[in-house]
């Protein structure tokens, strides 16, 4: 993964405008700027938290698995000093986690799932190929069998 760049609250703060928002959701800094106008949510509600910590607000809304990727899509870095959990808060504790898990394993079934299509693919292109050339062939053999056999036979006899 590439390295991230980190950036400090007083950084954040400065992007709080419609041509330049950003938030941060769970120690992630994002850059919403391009998605304002697509926010099935409206511009608005962003907008009142441009340039701030807006994981509460987030998470208050209760977001899809689907948001909580898109997250990740407007990513620009991390936000310096975040706490992931409060060690005595043994929900948020898990709740991170899950999404480390979550991330993770998105990543690792992205790999496998790549390689499986790849190696079904080739399987499919040695098999097609096969069939290619095994059937005309077959076809082939059947009529000069066809065609030859008594010949063949009678020159035993
Ligand atoms: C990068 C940050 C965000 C992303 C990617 C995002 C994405 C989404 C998406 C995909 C939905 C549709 C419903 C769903 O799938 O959950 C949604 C709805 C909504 N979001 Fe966000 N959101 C973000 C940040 C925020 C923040 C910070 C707030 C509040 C301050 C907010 C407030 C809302 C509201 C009010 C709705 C509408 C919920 C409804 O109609 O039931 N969103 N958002």
């Amino acid at each position: 993964m590439a390295a991230q760049r980190v950036f400090n609250l007083q950084q954040l703060t400065e992007h709080n405008s419609k041509q330049d928002c950003w938030l941060a959701i769970h120690g992630k800094v994002v850059d919403v700027t391009k998605f304002l106008e697509d926010h099935p949510g409206g511009d608005q509600v962003l907008l009142e938290v441009a340039g701030k910590e807006a994981t509460k607000e987030f998470e208050d809304i209760g977001h899809s698995k689907v948001a909580k990727e898109l997250v990740l899509e407007y990513q620009v870095g991390l936000l310096q000093g975040h706490k992931h959990s409060d060690p005595d808060d043994h929900h948020a504790a898990l709740d991170d986690l899950k999404e480390t898990i979550k991330v993770v394993g998105k990543e690792m079934t992205g790999f496998v799932i790549k390689d499986d299509v790849q190696q079904h693919a080739l399987t499919r292109k040695v098999f097609g190929q096969l069939f290619d050339h095994a059937v005309p062939l077959a076809v082939v053999f059947a009529l000069l069998w066809y065609r030859f056999s008594p010949l063949f036979s009678e020159m035993m006899n």
